[in-house]
């Protein structure tokens, strides 16, 4: 059966000196509390409004994938835990990304699906002792203590906008069945294998990280402070399997299942909250990695920030998330200017969502003008980590009045960045692309004035 494939290891959860406060294994750091069920720093402020996405949905009925012949570089905890009809375990890859290792919570059948495709089958790449680490230069950026807020991470050079400043592979993904599944006591004690699996240093890490204090204050035991930890730094990572089945008795290669995880990474795990965010990030699936770029030019001494909540809703709604879920208020500059700065800033959030709105309803006649405005806002929000947007509703707002020229340039500034912050496998990436090779073929050429045609046709035949 599937799970046999997976070599089993005799590793006990917490046989590790690392959660032995005896031992000289770091200790973990706890910081502010957080409640169980807190969402991972990403979901909201990646929202964005596209055009349907081509490609066909999955198959629902295809079998699962066949064993991999090879041998696994897989080794699998001792101890599973069922959820529903599933029974999830903790896997360890340990020679992953050049030794780093990485550990996953999630079915065996799941792990031979995922776990024989690139980047998880690149044992080639993974062997310690041969590969240097991937990126040998010395980070931008250094980690440091800041008053209010933990450990944070400040650039230690000029970083320019558009920069990678980060590309990290995560030290645990959960799989979100098992996330959402698991009875807490069952996940936690799945993830304290998962870690102690790790090799000593990712293990070491993830140790560091922030915690819920309560954890450790009341000594609630180190297999909850396993759990705090991953819950109070995790992201959204989805990840597509690409697999082979059988559906109605024919024989599919390469259907396409979109799994999600939650995972955490040590380094972007160390990133502080601000809501104009010198940072943007995306997780890239195809090699596993947490790309993080530079969304404004840097200086030497200011502090790294991405945002764990969507960015274009006004402060109180912001700031309401960000207590309920990771117990602080920020004290970003656009969360702290006066008063009457403060309510302007408000003020232009509710109108980004409100153009926003307008502008996403194709049956209308909205104009260029308000595309132009919206970036307007965008840019005096200090929101250049989703600019992208707004450049793609002025690409197709341009086009939908005919004007090719300025649509072209707009998708190309929406392409210039979105691919930063998105990734090249999106349905906005493809639409952009499809404008800028041909606008008048463009789904979008003229559509705002076919609308206004059918308005104006509509109200005189009512009037006659
Ligand atoms: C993903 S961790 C970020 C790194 C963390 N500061 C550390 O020491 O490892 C999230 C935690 O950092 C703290 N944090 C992040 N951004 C903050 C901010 N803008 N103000 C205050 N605390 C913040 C909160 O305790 C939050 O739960």
């Amino acid at each position: 059966n599937a799970s046999s494939q997976i070599a089993h290891r005799g590793t006990s959860p917490f046989t590790c000196p690392a959660l032995d406060t005896s031992t000289t294994c770091p200790l973990p750091q706890p910081k502010l509390p957080h409640p169980p069920n807190q969402t991972p720093p990403q979901h909201a402020s990646q929202q964005e409004n596209e055009q349907p996405p081509p490609s066909p949905p999955p198959s629902s009925s295809a079998s699962e994938p066949k064993p991999s012949e090879s041998p696994s570089p897989w080794s699998r905890g001792p101890i599973c835990r069922r959820a529903g009809h599933s029974e999830y375990c903790a896997f360890t890859h340990s020679s992953f990304s050049s030794g780093t290792g990485i550990s996953l919570i999630t079915t065996p059948s799941r792990i031979l699906l995922l776990g024989s495709q690139p980047p998880l089958n690149l044992t080639i790449h993974s062997t310690p002792e041969s590969q240097p680490p991937a990126n040998p230069q010395a980070p931008p950026y250094k980690d440091v203590p800041i008053p209010g807020k933990g450990i944070g991470l400040v650039a230690t050079e000029p970083i320019r906008a558009g920069r990678l400043v980060m590309a990290a592979t995560p030290a645990v993904m959960v799989d979100d069945k098992a996330f959402r599944g698991l009875r807490k006591e069952d996940l936690a004690m799945l993830l304290g294998q998962a870690i102690v699996s790790l090799p000593a240093e990712h293990s070491g890490r993830f140790l560091n990280l922030s915690a819920d204090a309560r954890a450790a204050d009341e000594g609630q035991g180190q297999l909850d402070l396993v759990w705090k930890i991953f819950s109070t730094n995790a992201f959204r990572t989805p990840v597509v399997g690409i697999g082979a089945g059988v559906e109605g008795g024919e024989k599919i290669e390469g259907w396409e299942k979109e799994m999600d995880f939650q995972s955490t990474f040590v380094e972007v795990s160390r990133l502080n909250h601000a809501c104009s965010p010198n940072l943007g990030y995306y997780f890239d699936s195809a090699t596993l990695s947490h790309r993080v770029y530079a969304v404004k030019d840097i200086l030497p001494g200011e502090e790294l920030t991405i945002s764990y909540v969507d960015v274009l809703q006004p402060s109180t709604t912001r700031n309401s998330l960000l207590s309920k879920t990771w117990s602080f208020t920020c004290t970003c500059p656009r969360c702290m200017l006066e008063p009457h700065l403060l309510e302007e800033s408000n003020s232009r959030s509710q109108s980004i969502l409100s153009l926003r709105r307008e502008l996403d309803d194709y049956s209308t006649s909205a104009s260029p003008q308000k595309a132009e405005l919206l970036i307007t806002l965008y840019e005096l929000e200090g929101l250049q980590v989703r600019i992208y947007e707004a450049y793609y509703r002025a690409a197709l707002e341009w086009n939908g009045v005919g004007d090719s020229g300025r649509a072209v340039r707009y998708a190309r500034m929406c392409l210039d960045k979105g691919l930063l912050l998105r990734g090249p496998n999106r349905p906005f990436v493809d639409n952009m692309k499809e404008l800028v090779a041909d606008p008048t073929g463009h789904w979008s050429w003229r559509f705002r004035l076919k609308n206004a045609e059918k308005e104006e046709s509509a109200g005189s035949n009512g009037s006659s």
